[in-house]
């Protein structure tokens, strides 16, 4: 299993566990307005490491991100495997055909 799906099983199994304990049951407990509010704050600071350049930065930044994504997705229902659904579902088909079928 790699380490997002094993983070991803983390993430649903927190939403029932105390909050006094766990960052993500903490997260959760707040509803999903607040942890879409906080993956943006991430996805911001990432975005200011990505203009800077510092690669170190800019990885733990990224890993930020993706743990409040899994986070903001469970708060709305949305699993892991959803989003794996969707990556495959689009393999191959390049973003400039896929504009183009749009216009
Ligand atoms: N990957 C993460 C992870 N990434 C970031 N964070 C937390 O997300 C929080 C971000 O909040 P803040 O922005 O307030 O923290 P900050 O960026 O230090 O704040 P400032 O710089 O603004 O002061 C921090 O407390 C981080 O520790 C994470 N918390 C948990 N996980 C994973 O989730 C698992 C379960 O964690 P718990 O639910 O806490 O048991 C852990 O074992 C990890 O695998």
């Amino acid at each position: 299993m790699s380490a997002i799906a094993r983070l991803a099983a983390t993430v649903e199994a927190r939403k029932g566990a105390d909050p006094e304990t766990s960052w993500t049951a903490k997260l959760l407990s707040k509803g999903p307005e607040k942890c879409a509010e906080k993956f943006g704050e991430e996805a911001i600071e990432a975005v200011i490491e990505a203009v800077k350049g510092d690669r170190a930065r800019l990885t733990a930044e990224a890993a930020d991100v993706m743990f409040h994504l899994l986070v903001m997705c469970t708060a709305r229902g949305v699993t892991l495997a959803d989003i794996e659904a969707e990556l495959t579902r689009r393999e191959g088909t390049s973003g400039i055909a896929e504009k183009a079928a749009r216009k």
